[in-house]
C-alpha cells in the first residue's frame, strides 16, 4: 500500500511545476508547516490577488444592470439591480481592502472575496424563483446559475494548500446544493446532478491549478531566499524574517537572540589556497551549523565570511549554550588543517532593550567587533547597561578561558560552558 502510494505520490509530484522537496511534500496538503517566510509571501500575494478579483467583479457586476432592464419583468429588475450595486460596492470596499499582510487576513480578504457572490448567488436566486420566466427572459436569468462556477473555477488564481480549497469550496458547494434542492423535488434532479458533477469537477481542477501555483511559489520563494553558494538563507530573506521575528517576540513578549558570526583570518585562506578553497570553508561552516541547529533557529549569510543567526524564543544565557556547542564540535576546517574559528557577538531584544531588529543586528555586530580585537575565537555577549548580570560573559575559545565582568557563580557557569 504504501508503496503504491510512494509511487503515485511521485507521479503526481513530478506533473507540477517546480521541484518539490520531499520533506516539503506535507506543505500542499496544510499551511501549517509553512515557514513564517513562505506564509508571508503567500499572505501579500493572496491579498493582491484579491484586490484583482474584487476590481474585476466591482466594475462587471454593474454592467449587466442594463441587459436585466431589457429583458426582465419590471418588478424584479430593480431587486437585482440593487442587489447588484451593493454587490458591487462589497468588491470595491475589498479593492480598497488595506491590511498587514498575514495569512490571518489574507484569509479574512478572501472568505469575503468569496462570501459576497455566494449571498448574490443564494439571494437572487430566490428571487428569481419567484417569477415564472419564459422565453428570452428565461435565457438571461439562466445566466445567474453559472456564478458558482465562476467562482470554483476563480481559486485557480491564488496559491493555496489542499485543506485551504476544500475549506473556501465547500460553502459555495453547500449553497449551489442548497438552491438546487427544489430542482430535486420537482423531478428534474438528472439535469441538476450533471450541472453538480460539472462544479465538482470544476472544483477538483480549481484546487490542482491553486496547488500548481504554490507548489511554483515554494520553488520561486526557495530559490530567491537562498544563499547560492552555501544554500543558508540570504541577507535580503535573513532581514525579512528578523523583521518577522522581531515583531512576533514584541508581540507575545518573548526573547529574541542574536548571533554575529564572522570567520577568523578568513582571507588568508582566499590568499593561500584560492577562492575555490574559501568557497569550500564557508560551505562546510554552514554545513556544520545547520547540522546542529534547533527546529526555528535560522541561519543566514550576512556578507562575505559573516553569518547572522537569528535565534526565536532564545534568552541570552541559552543563546550562549548554543553557540558554546556549536564552537566546541566545530566551525568545520581549513585547507591546512586547522580548525576554522570565527568570531561571535551576541544580543538579545529584552536584554539589550531594542526597539527595532536594525538595533539588534548593530548591537551584536559592535560585539563580534569586540570579539575580534580582544584576540579572535571568542563569543562576546558583554551586557549593555540594562542587561541581565547573566549575560555578562566573555568566552575566548582559543585559551579556553572563560571571563565574567558580573557576579563569581556566573564565572562557574561560563567555565562549565566554555
Ligand atoms: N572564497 C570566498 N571569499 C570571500 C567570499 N566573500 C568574501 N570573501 C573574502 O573574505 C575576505 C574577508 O577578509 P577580511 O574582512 O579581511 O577578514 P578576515 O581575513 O577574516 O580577517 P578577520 O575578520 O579580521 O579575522 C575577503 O578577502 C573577501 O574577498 C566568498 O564568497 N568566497
Amino acid at each position: 500500500m504504501y508503496k503504491i502510494s510512494h509511487f503515485l505520490w511521485l507521479r503526481l509530484s513530478g506533473l507540477l511545476p517546480g521541484e518539490l522537496m520531499p520533506d516539503q511534500s506535507s506543505w500542499l496538503f496544510s499551511p501549517h508547516q509553512h515557514m513564517p517566510l513562505m506564509a508571508h509571501r503567500r499572505a501579500c500575494m493572496i491579498i493582491n490577488r484579491v484586490r484583482l478579483f474584487a476590481f474585476l467583479f466591482a466594475v462587471l457586476t454593474p454592467l449587466w444592470i442594463v441587459v436585466d432592464i431589457l429583458t426582465l419583468p419590471d418588478t424584479l429588475w430593480p431587486q437585482l439591480m440593487a442587489l447588484r450595486l451593493l454587490a458591487s460596492a462589497a468588491f470595491t470596499g475589498l479593492v480598497c481592502y488595506k491590511r498587514q499582510a498575514g495569512m490571518l487576513n489574507a484569509y479574512r480578504a478572501m472568505a469575503t472575496l468569496f462570501a459576497i457572490p455566494t449571498v448574490f448567488y443564494v439571494i437572487s436566486h430566490l428571487l428569481l424563483t419567484r417569477y415564472s420566466l419564459q422565453g428570452l427572459s428565461a435565457a438571461i436569468s439562466a445566466g445567474y446559475a453559472f456564478l458558482p462556477f465562476v467562482l470554483l473555477a476563480g481559486f485557480a488564481i491564488f496559491p493555496l494548500t489542499l485543506l485551504e480549497s476544500a475549506a473556501f469550496a465547500t460553502p459555495v458547494l453547500v449553497a449551489y446544493g442548497l438552491a438546487g434542492l427544489e430542482h430535486w423535488v420537482s423531478g428534474s434532479w438528472p439535469a441538476f446532478s450533471a450541472e453538480y458533477w460539472l462544479l465538482i469537477l470544476i472544483t477538483g481542477v480549481s484546487t490542482l491549478a491553486s496547488i500548481s501555483q504554490l507548489v511554483l511559489m515554494m520553488a520561486l520563494v526557495g530559490q530567491a531566499i537562498r544563499d547560492p553558494l552555501t544554500g543558508c538563507y540570504s541577507r535580503r530573506s535573513g532581514e525579512e524574517i528578523l523583521a518577522l521575528q522581531f515583531e512576533q517576540s514584541v508581540r507575545t513578549g518573548t526573547p529574541l537572540s542574536l548571533a554575529f558570526i564572522d570567520l577568523d583570518h578568513f582571507k588568508q585562506i582566499n590568499d593561500r589556497y584560492g577562492h575555490e578553497a574559501g568557497d569550500q570553508v564557508l560551505k562546510s561552516l554552514v554545513k556544520a551549523i545547520s547540522a546542529r541547529l534547533r527546529r526555528g533557529d535560522i541561519l543566514t549569510r550576512w556578507g562575505g565570511e559573516e553569518f547572522l543567526l537569528i535565534l526565536p524564543n532564545t534568552d541570552c544565557q541559552q543563546s550562549l549554550q548554543a553557540l558554546a556547542r556549536l564552537y566546541q564540535q566545530g566551525l568545520g576546517t581549513r585547507p591546512d588543517g586547522n580548525p576554522q574559528t570565527a568570531s561571535t557577538g551576541t544580543a538579545e531584544r529584552i536584554n539589550d532593550d531594542c526597539n527595532n531588529w536594525q538595533d539588534l543586528v548593530a548591537r551584536a555586530d559592535s560585539r563580534m567587533y569586540q570579539a575580534k580585537s580582544s584576540g579572535r575565537d571568542t563569543i562576546n555577549c558583554h551586557a549593555s547597561a540594562h542587561a541581565r548580570p547573566a549575560c555578562a560573559i566573555c568566552c575566548n575559545y582559543n585559551q579556553s578561558i572563560c571571563s565574567t565582568e558580573k557576579a563569581p557563580e556566573q564565572r562557574a557557569e561560563s567555565v562549565a560552558l566554555g
